[in-house]
């Protein structure tokens, strides 16, 4: 079933090559005028058509296993529903599909031509999918050589007993008790970030010269771009926590690992065509194309794969000193003695992408959220400076998970807005032999797109405010409210933000840590409001989707320096 869903590139070929060979050497007279090259040409193009015509008219018309299922109207008859999906903000299809679209659990789409992909709605299967069957479904083969060139073959795309292997090694990096420890690297290394960016809003006020108090107002507030600020700070946390090393990328906006990773996840014109390429042909063969993008992520690899070479080596030589290695994920992934340095290369790639993009995306999205929320911001405000000691303060008090997991207000906001806009918007899975999802059959290569960004507003599963911002629905109502540890909803698999299961986030109880420690101190200090009033509509912003979602455009807002804290 597999072979007739994906172009098979190889027996093509092969076929192909064979045929234009015996021809070309007169074993096949009737061919002997054509040339190998042009015979090859034409038989592929031949093929190709034949595959085409199976996969846009017949296979989804006529032998489908699952064509009872509902399928969203507006069907393209080449393009599937993919004008829809890129017609509007990303995921939003999807999100009213869920909504409106009567089904038992799985929804049945279709993508860039026509080829077909289930949507799970409902915890049931999800719980399959995710948990119960996890292993039987696995991360689209072509992900190996799109995102492992980025983000090296490390946890996130092992499969099968290789995860389970580097899962198990990789634990005890992630555990609560080793997480705890971190709460003040986090905090400090926010502290540090908004302190320079207190800085650069205050220098903005000696090149417009105040004068009168009104330019004194004025001088104290500044546009920035959240996006870039955000991840050069995860970008730091990362490094100190994860490698034992402090990249510096704060303080120099014009870090050279930093750039690389803004290049690496801005998609242009040219990554776009490659992405539909991918659809079609192999990766592999996609990725040998001579174009500029091609050759820009295999110099970003060779830079970051050096710079994690280098870091593995220091720690190598400092375990020969029989010196202390330290606190951080690589140097309990070095002394759990499970990985050669090739893997713990890898490892580490996986760590600093997954570690600091998805993180700057949730700092993105919240400053967005409370820009466009004055009360919940300051209400969040109110909460962090009666909690929080002063970023003025420097009696060097230290933040504890205590302080930053007991503040009610905080926390509400942070798993809100990972609900609202979860980072890793959509993931996908592909059946890796026949299986059964609640008594169904399901062949070999079946796709399955997992769509946090849909579930996660899911009327059925969240209420009818599901579309709302509401931190509220985290804050419990009275002592006896368990409810609100879920947000209300009435099943863990409503959350999909950090999947679940034995594929889920290892870096969950890290990023949400992380991640409360930099919002903090952002709402502590700074009073923000959107740039641009129009992007208050969240349809009139354009979200781009590589691995994780940010507007296109970045996310500009004015920040204005508040004294007292
Ligand atoms: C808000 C921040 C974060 C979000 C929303 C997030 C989300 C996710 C999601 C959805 C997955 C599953 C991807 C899939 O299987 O398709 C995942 C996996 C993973 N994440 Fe995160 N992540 C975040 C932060 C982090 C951090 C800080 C780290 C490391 C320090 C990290 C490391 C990983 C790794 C290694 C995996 C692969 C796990 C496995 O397959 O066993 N993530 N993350």
């Amino acid at each position: 079933m597999d072979l007739f869903r994906t172009l098979p590139v190889r027996s093509i070929s092969v076929v192909s090559l064979t045929t234009a060979y015996l021809a070309s050497s007169g074993k096949l007279p009737i061919w002997s005028q054509w040339s190998l090259v042009s015979l090859f040409l034409a038989l592929w193009s031949l093929q190709f058509s034949f595959w085409l015509i199976w996969v846009l008219f017949l296979y989804n018309s006529l032998f489908s296993p699952f064509q009872d299922l509902p399928t969203p109207d507006g069907k393209h008859w080449l393009f599937g529903h993919f004008p829809i999906i890129k017609k509007f903000p990303t995921g939003k299809p999807m999100i009213e599909w869920v909504n409106t679209l009567p089904n038992d659990g799985l929804i049945r789409y279709f993508g860039l031509f026509n080829q077909e992909r289930l949507l799970p709605t409902n915890p049931k299967v999800l719980t399959e999918l995710l948990t119960t069957k996890n292993y039987d479904f696995q991360k689209p083969s072509s992900w190996r050589w799109l995102i492992g060139r980025m983000l090296g073959i490390g946890l996130l795309l092992a499969e099968g007993d290789e995860h389970k292997v580097q899962r198990r090694n990789l634990n005890p990096a992630f555990h609560f008790r080793h997480i705890k420890n971190l709460y003040p690297i986090f905090w400090s290394k926010s502290k540090e970030g908004v302190e320079a960016l207190t800085k650069k809003v205050l220098s903005e006020k000696k090149s417009n010269g105040p004068s009168g108090p009104k330019d004194q107002e004025v001088s104290r507030t500044a546009v920035v771009e959240v996006g870039n600020w955000a991840s050069r700070i995860a970008l730091d946390i990362i490094g100190v926590t994860g490698l034992g090393r402090d990249f510096g990328a704060i303080l120099d906006p014009g870090n050279e690992l930093n750039q690389i990773y803004q290049n690496l996840f801005s998609p242009s014109k040219q990554s776009q065509t490659l992405g539909m390429l991918n659809l079609i042909f192999p990766a592999r063969l996609v990725q040998l194309l001579p174009v500029q993008r091609n050759a820009d992520i295999l110099e970003a690899a060779r830079y970051i794969r050096n710079v994690c070479h280098d870091l593995i080596r220091a720690k190598k030589e400092k375990q020969e000193r029989k010196e202390s290695l330290g606190d951080d994920i690589l140097s309990t992934a070095i002394e759990s003695g499970a990985f050669s340095d090739d893997n713990l290369v890898d490892q580490l790639m996986t760590f600093l992408a997954a570690g600091h993009e998805t993180t700057a995306s949730a700092m993105t999205w919240a400053i967005y959220l409370l820009s466009k929320n004055p009360e919940i911001q300051s209400r969040l405000r109110a909460e962090v400076r009666s909690r929080l000691p002063s970023l003025a303060d420097d009696s060097s008090q230290e933040i504890t998970s205590v302080d930053i997991d007991s503040m009610t207000y905080l926390n509400a906001v942070c798993s809100e807005v990972l609900r609202y806009f979860p980072p890793a918007p959509v993931t996908i899975r592909v059946a890796a032999c026949d299986t059964s999802i609640q008594g169904r059959h399901i062949p070999k290569g079946t796709q399955f797109m997992i769509i946090p960004w849909a579930i996660n507003k899911s009327e059925a599963l969240w209420g009818p405010d599901a579309r709302e911002f509401k931190p509220d629905r985290w804050v419990p109502k009275d002592e006896t409210d368990k409810s609100a540890a879920s947000g209300g909803a009435t099943s863990n698999y409503a959350f999909l933000t950090f999947l679940h299961g034995p594929r889920s986030c290892i870096g969950q109880q890290f990023a949400k840590a992380e991640f409360a420690c930099m919002l903090a101190t952002w709402v502590g200090r700074f009073e923000m409001e959107l740039e641009n009033k129009e992007e208050e509509d969240e349809e009139k912003i354009s979200i781009k989707s590589t691995l994780t979602a940010r507007p296109e455009k970045g996310l500009f807002v004015r920040l204005k320096v508040l004294d007292g804290w």
